[in-house]
């Protein structure tokens, strides 16, 4: 299709999605991304230098990535006329199904609506899938990081992040407070003038989804356990109800049957014959338990703000959020994106450290069957990091280790490949 500001390559073809959802990746994909505010504009270049280079490495020409930019946030309002969010943008994530972005900003109190949270609800990537490694020699504030190595299932389109609030003060939220009081008898609105009231919707199909998405996948790497992280003890008819949801999942799809009278659940790989627990913890004390017992723990399924959450609490115990990778995914459509934000006091700098949105692409080469490329990638992470060339993050907590830039970062790690 035409469209107003993105250049589409001369050269390149389209990824399809087959009809089982299945990839067909041509050799010259197209691959779209947004640069990204903030540090954008130093860790998006960087990444795609050493994709492109991992990928000359592994196929040695028969196979390369033609990047498309296109727009949201302060870029977009630049180019379209103060529009931050173009609807051309998801036209474009659409028509291409696999792509890449940089981080958003989001003001805090007012203004704008979260961006990243947009790209999300409107392209419904509900699964929001963060892996959390260790790379050996990464500084950690544990003693053991390589114990934690568990991947992430965020719940990525319902919760208190579906942006139903009433501002304290507004008609609305007046409205609001007055329908729960009189229509439906609430006694419990501790000051019922004046309040900002949020909505929490958890659904059915959208817990099923997702629990789904995480079961399927400890099948297919063949993982121990799937832990569903809730507060269902507090909020029973939301994270309560996720818990109850996740269990019945497991037994209605999976033949998982109940562990000790329940309410554990335990079922055998299809694939393997291995037994894969589905438990449950909830998320205060998980918060805890990775800490002091990360071995017991593979899979997490759990909703969205808690896993923005724990996201952050993992990343910092293998060494920090400026490795942590992610990607946004629905049935047909991928979006990857680091787990950091934009971190503005660093931007323009060329200093913060390019992993996490490389290790986003190399879950994005993974998602394309490019696994080659992929492997190069980690091990060219590998090497910067044995060799102690690493940025400002990690040199600040490892002995003898030596100062690079972002690009420089990304230079060691093609070296390395
Ligand atoms: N998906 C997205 O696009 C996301 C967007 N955001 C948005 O980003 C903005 C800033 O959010 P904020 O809460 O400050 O969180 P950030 O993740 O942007 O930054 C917090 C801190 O994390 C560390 N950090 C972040 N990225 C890197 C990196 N690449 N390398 C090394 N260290 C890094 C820095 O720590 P130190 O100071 O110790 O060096 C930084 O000060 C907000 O507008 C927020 O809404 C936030 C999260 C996700
Ligand atoms: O959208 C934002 O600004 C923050 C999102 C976030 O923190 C996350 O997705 O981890
Ligand atoms: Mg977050």
């Amino acid at each position: 299709m035409g469209y107003k500001h993105i250049q589409v390559p001369g050269e390149g073809e389209k990824i399809i999605v087959n009809d089982d959802n299945s990839l067909n990746v041509p050799n010259n994909p197209i691959i779209p991304y947004i640069e990204g505010d903030g540090i954008g504009v130093d860790i998006s270049p960087v990444m795609i230098d050493v994709v492109n280079a991992a990928v000359e490495k592994a196929y040695g020409g028969d196979k390369k990535i033609s990047w498309m930019e296109i727009y949201t946030g302060e870029k977009a309002a630049e180019l379209y006329d103060g529009d931050w969010f173009p609807e051309e943008t998801l036209e474009a994530i659409k028509e291409y199904s696999v792509a890449i972005k940089g981080p958003l900003t989001t003001p805090v109190g007012g203004g704008f609506r979260s961006l990243n949270v947009a790209l999300r609800q409107e392209l419904d990537l509900y699964t929001c899938l963060r892996p959390v490694r260790w790379f050996e020699g990464v500084p950690s504030p544990v003693k053991k990081p390589g114990d934690c190595n568990m991947v992430i299932f965020r719940e990525n389109s319902e919760d208190i992040y579906a942006g139903i609030e009433y501002q304290a003060g507004t008609d609305e939220a007046q409205k609001v407070v007055d329908f729960i009081i009189n229509e439906m008898g609430a006694t419990k609105i501790r000051f019922p003038n004046n309040v900002g009231i949020g909505i929490k919707p958890v659904s059915e199909e959208g817990t099923k989804r997702l629990v789904r998405k995480a079961i399927q996948y400890a099948i297919d790497q063949d993982l121990p356990s799937v832990t569903l992280v809730h507060k269902g003890n507090i909020m029973k008819f939301t994270e309560g109800a996720f818990r109850d949801w996740g269990y019945e999942l497991a037994q209605e799809e999976f033949g998982g049957e109940l562990l000790d009278g329940g309410p554990w659940v335990s079922l055998k790989n299809p694939k393997t014959g291995n037994e894969i627990v589905v438990k449950d913890v909830i998320a205060d004390a998980m918060l805890q338990q990775v800490l002091t017992r990360p071995r017991e723990y593979s899979v997490v399924a759990t909703l969205n703000l808690n896993g923005d959450y724990l996201s952050d609490a993992l990343a910092a115990q293998v060494g920090g959020i400026g490795i942590a990778p992610g990607a946004n995914l629905s049935d047909t459509i991928a979006l990857f994106e680091a787990t950091h934000g934009t971190a503005p006091k660093y931007a323009g700098q060329d200093k913060v450290n390019p992993g996490s949105l490389i290790l986003s692409a190399e879950m994005m080469l993974r998602h394309m069957g490019w696994n080659e490329a992929a492997d190069l990638i980690i091990d060219g992470m590998n090497g910067a990091i044995q060799q102690g060339t690493v940025t400002y993050d990690f040199e600040r907590l490892m002995d003898g280790a030596t100062l690079v830039s972002c690009s420089e970062f990304g230079q060691k790690m093609i070296e390395k490949m």
